[in-house]
Formats: structure tokens, sequence, C-alpha cells
């Protein structure tokens, strides 16, 4: 009973500063309200800068993309239990993104500047937007899955894990990839567009760019035939009526 509920409270601990990671990722993106954020205060000159935020964001995607493969969940699980396996990855996930924020280095040379106040209401629109689609992406895959809570909830009460099945539920039946096309929104849509934000965004992109196939062999190794005819009929990101 003991270890279920240390499970269980590790889960809800990892998923409670989840929470708190994804709010200030709003405050750090669109430079409100946090004290540090992505242009916010400037500290190193520009080559200092353009190396420590190389180094944070590639840190970050190894972290986010290597834990995700299920050699490396299998070598994990050796040593925690499986049901702990989805909150570690979230732990470590909000390390991560917490090291991003409190070492990030703006790099203040403005790239655009939106100042027609039509153009600043749409750039706002859209990264409020971005927002909504990663949340409703999570819940249409499943929340809790995704966030270790389903995991850690069903080993507290006894019950076996079943992994989620393939599915293409509202968004996911017109792009393969709606919660990414909420991360490019957030990142990319700012009225004023640092070298900074520029960067964050360059490297955030090709990161999801380059980290899709790694997540899509492995759909298709788990679900199959199900996955590769879902990739030949629906688009990552452009819905096939455009
Ligand atoms: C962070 S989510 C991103 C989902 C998707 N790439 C997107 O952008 O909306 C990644 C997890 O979603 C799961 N996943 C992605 N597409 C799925 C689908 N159609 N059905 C079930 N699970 C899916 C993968 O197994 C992976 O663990």
């Amino acid at each position: 009973m003991a270890k279920r509920i240390m499970v269980l409270a590790f889960g809800a601990l990892s998923y409670a500063i989840f929470l708190g990671v994804f709010l200030y990722a709003i405050g750090f993106l669109g430079n409100l309200w946090v004290p540090r954020s992505i242009d916010a205060p400037v500290q190193l000159g520009t080559v200092g800068a353009l190396f420590v935020n190389l180094l944070l964001i590639v840190v970050f995607g190894v972290q986010h993309s290597g834990m995700a493969r299920p050699a490396f969940k299998r070598w994990l699980t050796q040593y925690i239990p499986l049901a702990a396996e989805r909150s570690f990855y979230v732990m470590t996930t909000n390390i991560a993104m917490i090291v991003l924020y409190a070492a990030w280095q703006p790099m203040p040379q403005v790239i655009w500047n939106a100042t027609w106040l039509p153009a600043q209401i749409v750039l706002y629109t859209l990264f409020g937007l971005g927002w909504g689609l990663i949340f409703v992406s999570t819940c249409l895959i499943s929340h809790l899955d995704l966030f270790g809570m389903r995991q850690s909830w069903l080993y507290f009460r006894g019950i076996e894990y079943t992994p989620l099945k393939f599915q293409t539920p509202l968004l996911y039946r017109f792009i393969r990839h709606p919660l990414y096309v909420g991360w490019f929104l957030v990142f990319w849509m700012t009225p004023t567009m640092s070298l900074g934000h520029l960067l964050f965004a360059i490297g955030t992109s090709v990161y999801i760019l380059a980290a899709i196939p790694l997540e899509e062999r492995d759909l298709v190794a788990f679900h199959g035939k199900d996955y590769e005819d879902y990739r030949r009929r629906v688009r990552m990101f452009i819905p096939k009526i455009f």
C-alpha cells in the first residue's frame, strides 16, 4: 500500500508542478506577468546568449525525445515502477523547462514589430488560440494519460493499466498533429519578435519537426496498419481542404 501511495503522490506532484510550468510558459512567451520572460532581463552579449540558448534547446530536446522512446522506457522501468514512468517523464520535463526559464538569455534586437492595432489583435488571438489548441488536443488523446495521472491512479486502485488505443477524435480526423500546431502558434505569434524569441521559435520548431518521425515510427510499431493508413489519409498540420 505504501508503494501505491508513493506512486500516486509522485504522479500528483509531477502533474501539479507541470500545471505551474505550463502557466509560466504563457507568461514567458507572451512577456506577460512573469519575472523572467523570453525578452527580459538582458544579461549576456549576443554570442554568449546564442550559445547558452542553443544549449538549453538541445538539452530540452534530448530529454523530451530521448526519454519518450520505448527502449529508454524499458531501461528505466528496471529501476522504477512502470506506473511511475510517465510521471517521471513529466517531472524531468518540468525540470528541463524550469532550467530553461531560469537560464534563458534574452537577445533584444527587434526582428519585427507590429504596431498596427488590428495586426496586434490578430497575433494575440492566434497566440491564445494556440494555448487552447494545446490543451484541447491533450484532452482529445487523454489528458490524464499524457501527464501520467491515469497510470498512477490505476496503480493506486490496483487496476491493470491499458495503453491508449489508436484514435482520431475531432481535430485528429483532419490533421495528425494538432497539439504541435498549437505549439507552432504560441512560438511564432507575437507582435514583437526579438532575436532571442526568433531563435527560440526556430529551435523549438526544428526540434518538433525532427521529433515527429520518431513519434510516428513508434506509433506505427504500436498500432501497425491503423496508423499507416491514417498517415496516408491525413496530413500532418494542414487539413486536406486547403
Ligand atoms: C505529446 S502527444 C502529441 C500528439 C500529436 N503528435 C499531436 O501533435 O497532436 C504524443 C503522444 O500522443 C500519442 N498519440 C499521438 N497520436 C495518437 C493517436 N492518433 N492515437 C493515440 N495516441 C496518439 C503518442 O503515443 C504519444 O505518446
